[in-house]
C-alpha cells in the first residue's frame, strides 16, 4: 500500500538530508508505529506519503502509483485515499460534530443522500453517535479527537495517517483513541501512526519503524518503543 524505494529527501538550503535511503513496504491492512526523536524525519515521511513533498531521490509509491509522477490535478484523488489526523485536532470552530464530519464529504462532491448515511456511520464507529448535534468546541479533547478521526475516515480511505494523535491527551483518553484506531484498522484500513507515546507503543506491540536523524534504523514486528526520549 505504501512503498518507499531508496527515498532521500533534502529540503532546499539544507546540507543534511531529512531522510536518507529509506526503503520499506507497508502492506494493506497493516498497523505501523513510526517512532524517532524530534527531527528524525517522521513528519517528512508523512508529508512524502501525502505528496506534500517529493523525494529528492528514489520513489514513493502509494497504492501502486509513483506519487512523484502524478500531475497536480491527480493529487487530490491521491489524498482522498488517505485520511489524516493530527495532534491538534484541526476541527472547524463554531460547527457541530455532524457538520465537521459532513464538511469533508461536501467539499468533495458527495450527494446529500450519501452524506446522510456515511456521517452517522462514521460517528457511530468512533463512539459519538449521541453527540452529533453538539458544538465541537464544547467537547473534551478526547471527544474532539474522535470527531477528527470520524472525519478522516468518513469517506473510507485506504490509509489513515495519524501524526501524534494522542499528543494532547491524558493516558486514559489516549487508550480510548487507540481502541478507535485499532477498530478502524481491523476494518481493513492501513494505519500509520507517528508517535512519541512509549506506553502505547509498548502496550500494543505492532510493527515499529524507527527513524534516527533521517536513517531507517529499525523495522521490527510486534515491536517496542525501544529508546529513551
Ligand atoms: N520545511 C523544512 N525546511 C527545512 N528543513 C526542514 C523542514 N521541515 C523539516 N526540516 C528538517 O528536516 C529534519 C526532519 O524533520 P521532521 O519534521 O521530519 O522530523 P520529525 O521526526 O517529524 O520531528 P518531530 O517529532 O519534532 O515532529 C529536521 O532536521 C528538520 O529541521
Amino acid at each position: 500500500m505504501i512503498r518507499f524505494d531508496n527515498v532521500s529527501k533534502k529540503y532546499p538550503g539544507q546540507t543534511r538530508a531529512a531522510l536518507r535511503n529509506v526503503t520499506l513496504d507497508i502492506d494493506t491492512g497493516e498497523f505501523v508505529f513510526l517512532v524517532g526523536r524530534s527531527g528524525s524525519g517522521k513528519s517528512t515521511f508523512v508529508r512524502l506519503v501525502l505528496r506534500e513533498l517529493r523525494p529528492t531521490r528514489g520513489a514513493v509509491l502509494v497504492d501502486g502509483r509513483d506519487t512523484s509522477g502524478l500531475p497536480a490535478w491527480r493529487v487530490p484523488k491521491l489524498r482522498r485515499q488517505i485520511g489524516t489526523v493530527f495532534q491538534d485536532f484541526r476541527l472547524l470552530p463554531g460547527k457541530t460534530v455532524r457538520e465537521n464530519v459532513a464538511f469533508a464529504l461536501q467539499v468533495t462532491g458527495y450527494s446529500r443522500r450519501d452524506i446522510r448515511t456515511l456521517v452517522p456511520a462514521s460517528l457511530e464507529m468512533v463512539g459519538l453517535a449521541d453527540k452529533q448535534d453538539r458544538l465541537t468546541d464544547e467537547l473534551s479533547g478526547g471527544e474532539q479527537q474522535r470527531v477528527a478521526i470520524a472525519r478522516a475516515v468518513v469517506n473510507r480511505p485506504k490509509i489513515l495517517i495519524a501524526d501524534e494523535p494522542t499528543g494532547n491527551l491524558d493516558p486514559t483518553t489516549s487508550v480510548g483513541i487507540m481502541k478507535v484506531l485499532d477498530r478502524i484498522n481491523r476494518l481493513g484500513t492501513t494505519v500509520v501512526m507517528a508517535t512519541h507515546d512509549s506506553t502505547i507503543v509498548d502496550q500494543l506491540r505492532k510493527r515499529v519503524i524507527e527513524l534516527d536523524d533521517g536513517d531507517l534504523v529499525r523495522d521490527q514486528g510486534k515491536g517496542t518503543y525501544g529508546y529513551q526520549a
